[in-house]
């Protein structure tokens, strides 16, 4: 099947598949988190994003098929920024499926949205993530020194952002 990539609305049903990623530590580090997540706290979770605006939790898919998770949250309406993140399944990585995942998540934000900024951080040591967000035109604005302790050690966090009018080149 040709690739049909797109993102949708993340259901109830998709805690099962995000499970999977939550609790593990290989993703969750590079969030920053603790890869502990029991299926009814991410049903918690899930019920209160429903009534929160300022998230937007999509499933990357091609047709039917999972392939992973991308946020835009803390959405800020008076401001018009959000903060950006992303997981693939590891089943899935290394399939060029990040970069079109984050330029969807950017197509949303500017073009539904009406954001004025997408920012995000990553940590400095995760380089395929530096490279995929470079790609997709994100540009570095700070390092945020030993800013997350990830396994044992103080990580330096780097902070990027995209502006609409970047990404949709109406300078
Ligand atoms: C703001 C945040 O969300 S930061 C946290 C990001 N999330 C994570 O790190 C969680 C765990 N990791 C993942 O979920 C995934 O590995 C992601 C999302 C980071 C990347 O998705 P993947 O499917 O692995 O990568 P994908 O195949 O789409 O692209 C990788 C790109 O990086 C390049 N790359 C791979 N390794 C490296 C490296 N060490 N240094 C630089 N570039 C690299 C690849 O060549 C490819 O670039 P190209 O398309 O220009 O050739």
């Amino acid at each position: 099947m040709a690739e049909q990539l797109r993102l949708r609305a993340y259901e109830e049903d998709d805690i099962h598949f995000l499970h999977k990623l939550v609790n593990d530590p290989a993703i969750m580090s590079y969030w920053f988190e603790e890869a502990y997540y029991s299926k009814s706290r991410l049903k918690e979770i899930f019920e209160k994003e429903q009534q929160d605006s300022s998230t937007r939790s999509f499933i990357l898919t091609n047709g039917e098929q999972a392939l992973g998770l991308v946020q835009l949250f803390d959405i800020d309406f008076v401001h018009r920024h959000a903060e950006y993140a992303i997981m693939i399944d590891p089943a899935a990585q290394g399939n060029g499926y990040a970069a079109k995942a984050t330029n969807l998540a950017s197509d949303y934000a500017f073009k539904v949205l009406n954001l004025h900024k997408l920012f995000l951080y990553v940590d400095e040591v995760n380089e395929k993530a530096v490279h995929v967000y470079k790609k997709c035109g994100y540009k570095y604005v700070a390092t945020l020194e030993e800013a997350y302790f990830v396994n044992g050690i103080y990580h330096n966090a780097v902070l990027m952002n995209i502006f609409k009018r970047d990404y949709l080149g109406l300078n």
